[in-house]
């Protein structure tokens, strides 16, 4: 069986507040939480930030603090994260942050993800907005001011391919798994995320699990850490999960680094133990997307 994942490698996830109205402070905050990851645990060679760290998480906000994302002439953010890239020789998954596109003037909720060399290789723009109105709950209406993005993302890196959806995108499993297939063949899918107080404790661990063990592959998700002043209440609790489906590095609610090691033999082992690459009846359900 080819490997996925050429080595074992190392990540970290930032579970860091990065809600204040002030962008220069969250991605200050962003640097110098790397900078502690990058001095904890050298070796790093992932590092993911969490679904808009660089602004409040508020529908109202999302225009004002939207950048022009392109690698030739760099916004704020992008500058930024892509001098963390570089300077600590790190593939990163940049969170997510408010985008806007000066030709057509919409507004996405995109994640930029970067290598080690500091170059913008690819973004994820959110597909599925997060529009939800639960009684006694939660009233969320992204699409108000944000628009959809039209493609999915499997990002090629020097250890393998990386899925990319951004927090509410996980809970369509087709993303996942077309990432995890053949040709993208992902070894890990990384969701940049903001689940909340509501609907994290019903599903977030759930929904981290079910995808990897659909998919026999890592999942990783990364949130901001909860501020009960912001409007937003983020759950928090980081985690990464391995193929089997088990969680084996998770943070709490506040700012927190969690690292995890990510290996090629569990990818391998558990698909020869359960061979459900295999066993798909592709020919019983080619009319799903009828
Ligand atoms: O799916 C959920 O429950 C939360 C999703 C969310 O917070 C988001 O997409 O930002």
């Amino acid at each position: 069986m080819s490997k996925i994942l050429s080595q074992k490698i190392k990540i970290a996830l930032i579970q860091l507040n990065g809600s204040s109205p002030n962008k220069l402070d969250n991605l200050n905050r962003a640097a110098k939480f790397v900078e502690m990851a990058m001095t904890k645990q050298p070796d790093t060679q992932i590092v993911v930030l969490p679904e808009c760290f660089n602004s409040p998480y508020a529908v109202t906000k999302f225009r004002e603090n939207a950048e022009v994302i392109n690698n030739d002439n760099k916004s704020q953010s992008i500058d930024f994260l892509s001098k963390i890239a570089s300077k600590y020789n790190i593939t990163l998954i940049g969170g997510s942050i408010p985008e806007i596109d000066p030709m057509t003037n919409k507004i996405y909720n995109t994640s930029p993800i970067f290598n080690g060399k500091g170059d913008l290789i690819d973004i994820h723009r959110k597909v599925h907005l997060f529009d939800v109105d639960i009684p006694n709950g939660i009233t969320f209406k992204e699409s108000e001011t944000l628009s959809p993005g039209t493609k999915l993302t499997t990002v090629k890196t020097q250890y393998g391919n990386i899925g990319v959806g951004i927090c509410y995108d996980m809970r369509f499993p087709e993303l996942t798994t077309i990432s995890a297939r053949e040709p993208n063949n992902a070894f890990a899918m990384i969701f940049p995320s903001a689940f909340n107080t509501v609907t994290g404790p019903m599903h977030w661990h759930l929904l981290a699990r079910s995808r990897a063990v659909d998919n026999q592959i890592y999942t990783i998700l990364c949130s901001p850490a909860r501020n009960m002043e912001s409007s937003y209440h983020a759950y928090g609790h980081s985690l990464v999960c391995n193929p089997k489906g088990e969680i084996i590095a998770e943070a709490g609610e506040g700012e927190e680094i969690i690292y995890a090691e990510l290996n090629p033999e569990e990818i391998q082992n558990f698909r020869q133990s359960v061979p459900l690459l295999n066993q798909r009846r592709f020919d019983l359900y080619k009319d799903i997307s009828k």
